[in-house]
């Protein structure tokens, strides 16, 4: 059952990580995005698969500025819960982050324990400074408005929370 392996994801994985995603996005645990969308981010994703080809698992690296990224639409198979497969897909994405040049690390999620596991912080009402925050308002992306915490996201962030790991 520990038989698994994390490459980067190819343009044919993205089916597969619809069906993986998409009962999180019915339940409001993850972002919904729409197909064209993820073959657009394809390069910012990493999949676990098992020996025999399987997806059991994806997560996303996104860029927000020049030191800052987001861990995004991170889903682990219903039966591979509890493995180490988020652990491995997670250590990747910061490992590309690391090599990208970013030092801080944000997430929108439930999984408080799990990212705090993994030396995440709850940012509380922590927003940026003036300056960089002038910059990321420009942007259309609702990652960076989550972080953000702005008002047109709060029915996405209800629940949720903003966590912060400096790499
Ligand atoms: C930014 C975002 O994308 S936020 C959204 C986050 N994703 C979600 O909320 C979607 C729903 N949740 C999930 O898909 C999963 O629960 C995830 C992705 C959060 C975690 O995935 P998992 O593969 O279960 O995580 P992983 O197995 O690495 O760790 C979970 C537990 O298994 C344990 N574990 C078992 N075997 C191992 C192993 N070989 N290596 C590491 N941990 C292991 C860990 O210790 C951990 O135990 P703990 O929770 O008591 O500390």
């Amino acid at each position: 059952m520990t038989d698994f392996s994390v490459r980067r994801a190819r343009t044919s994985d993205v089916p597969k990580i619809v069906s993986l995603v998409e009962p999180l996005v019915s339940r409001r645990i993850l972002l919904g995005k729409e197909r064209v969308d993820l073959y657009g981010s394809v390069q910012e994703f990493r999949v676990a698969e098992t020996s025999d080809g399987g997806l059991i698992g994806a997560g996303a690296l996104h860029v927000m500025w020049e030191d800052l990224g987001e861990v995004r639409t991170l889903a682990v198979d219903d039966g591979w819960l509890g493995h180490g497969v988020g652990h491995a897909l997670l250590e990747a994405l910061e490992i590309e982050a690391r090599e990208l040049g970013l030092s801080r690390l944000f997430c929108l999620t439930f999984e408080v324990d799990f990212f705090s596991r993994h030396g995440f912080e709850d940012m509380g009402s922590e927003t940026v400074d003036p300056e960089l925050y002038a910059e990321l308002v420009r942007s259309h992306d609702e990652g960076v408005a989550e972080f953000l915490d702005l008002a047109r996201v709060k029915q996405n962030t209800l629940g949720n929370t903003r966590m912060l790991k400096h790499l």
